[in-house]
């Protein structure tokens, strides 16, 4: 239905790199189509920037940039604000000097919105304002506004994903094109896909800050990153995903939050080798894709590009046309949700810990003592013909079953000895992996 009359929605724009940038070009090609949707005519009227003078991809008047954000903010002409300038602070104060002056605000900054543990969205709501932060997970993929508003019917028991874009292009080219970690993170990070400081994507920093923010929205737990033990891919190399190719595996950056029977919530973040027959296998390159198990309508998977300017600005630009549609907060978010209790796997109780056991492959320089701890513990170790030869002289790859989780993650995990140790998600026994004792071991692996 065209509308004659628009109506100008004036925006403020925190940020103009990669997705502010795609932002801006998104919201001129598609003009037409979001005023024939909302009946709006959207300008970004004044845009922060830290350098006013740099090359930009995009062309804006020099007038519309500011380096004050304040200006922006305070400015009662000026309708929504979105923040995509990342971090914690200016955007911190800047979002609630923005809901003080009486704007809704759009964000695409999880490490906040995870931090920040619900406070600004309180004050938000308080101001009967909205603050929405689709952009925050899985780039393009639609999940915060499904998680929040459309699962009124279940109860959520399981979140499990691939949550980070660059994580996933670097294992991605890592595996099918030989690349190097570095030379794969400096692509990434060419095209728009890391963060400012790429660490908060390979050490799964990024992948917890969104796992938290869906944990919090699905379960109603504290939005507690601290909660979630996290390991990256850091210690990867091409060796450990030409292993999980010979048992037929591969090797992804997961996040997966469970509810378990009593209640408590387990968070982790962690390199996996999982089947080729998983679902998050074949999801490759920049793409995300997450499952959410819920107790009425089973599962419900979603997959999209997980990063990048025009991904993103996509879920900005939807948040935005949410508001123009509908200013008023839809529902409070504590009327509708069921509360369970959130806990660290490293602080679950004894008894559970040492009744689940883990299925792992492990790394490690030719250390006994390891081989000690390994064969005291495991059910079963194994090596995959041809393992010990893969990385040349110091190390040894082996799998190992059996293991109870406190000993994996109080006593493996921290040994000397340990390169790397990941959860095996694959069958057991390994295709093509012979059984070994611990003598025979020693033996092989020094061959
Ligand atoms: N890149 C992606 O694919 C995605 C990013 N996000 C999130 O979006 C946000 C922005 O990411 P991205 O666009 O990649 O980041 P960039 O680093 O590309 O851009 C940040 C922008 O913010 C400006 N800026 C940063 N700090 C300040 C400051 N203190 N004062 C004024 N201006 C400042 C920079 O100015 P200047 O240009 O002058 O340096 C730049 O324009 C982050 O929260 C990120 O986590 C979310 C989903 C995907
Ligand atoms: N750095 C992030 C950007 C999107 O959230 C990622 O790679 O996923």
């Amino acid at each position: 239905m065209m509308i004659d009359q628009p109506r100008v929605v004036r925006i403020g724009l925190l940020g103009l790199g990669t997705v502010g940038a795609g932002v801006v070009k998104s919201l001129k090609t598609n003009h037409q189509p979001i005023f024939e949707k909302t009946g709006c005519d959207v300008q970004v009227v004044r845009t922060l920037v830290r350098d006013p003078d740099k090359e930009r991809v995009v062309r804006l008047d020099r007038e519309a940039l500011t380096t004050d954000g304040l200006e922006i903010v305070r400015d009662p002409s000026i309708d929504i604000v979105i923040e995509v300038i990342g971090g914690i602070e200016p955007a911190r104060t800047l979002i609630r000097e923005a809901l003080r002056h009486g704007k809704h605000v759009i964000s695409a900054n999880k490490e906040l919105i995870a931090k920040d543990e619900g406070a600004l969205i309180a004050y938000a709501e308080k101001h009967g304002l909205r603050l929405m932060y689709e952009a925050s997970v899985g780039g393009g993929i639609p999940i915060v506004r499904m998680v929040e508003t459309y699962l009124t019917a279940n109860r959520v028991y399981a979140i499990r994903g691939i949550l980070n874009g660059t994580c996933n292009y670097i294992l991605t080219r890592m595996e099918e094109d030989g690349q190097s970690f570095a030379e794969a993170l400096r692509d990434a990070q060419s095209l728009g896909y890391a963060e400012a400081d790429p660490e908060s994507d390979v050490e799964g920093f990024d992948t917890a800050y969104k796992l938290s923010i869906l944990a919090n929205l699905a379960f109603s737990v504290p939005s507690s990153v601290a909660a979630i033990d996290r390991f990256g891919i850091t210690k990867l190399q091409s060796d450990d995903l030409s292993l999980a190719a010979r048992v037929g595996c591969t090797i992804k950056l997961i996040g997966e939050a469970r509810v378990l029977e009593d209640g408590t919530v387990l968070q982790s973040v962690t390199p996996r080798m999982i089947p080729r027959a998983d679902s998050l296998a074949s999801v490759r390159d920049v793409f995300n894709a997450v499952t959410i198990t819920a107790d009425v309508v089973g599962e419900l998977s979603f997959m999209g590009r997980g990063a990048g300017e025009l991904p993103t600005a996509s879920a900005i630009i939807e948040d935005l046309t949410e508001i123009l549609r509908s200013p008023v907060p839809r529902v409070r978010r504590d009327q509708y949700r069921h509360t369970v209790s959130v806990s660290k796997s490293g602080v679950t109780s004894m008894d559970e810990r040492s009744s689940r056991h883990v299925k792992g492959y492990i790394r490690m320089s030719t250390s006994e003592q390891i081989f000690d701890l390994l064969f005291q513990y495991a059910q079963d170790v194994r090596v995959v013909s041809g393992a010990d030869e893969v990385d040349g002289e110091s190390a040894a790859h082996c799998f190992v079953c059996g293991v109870p989780e406190q000993v994996w993650y109080e006593q493996v995990l921290h040994h000397d000895a340990l390169q790397l140790a990941i959860p095996y998600d694959g069958v057991w026994p390994p295709p093509n992996s012979v059984v070994v004792g611990q003598k025979e071991a020693q033996i092989h692996f020094r061959a």
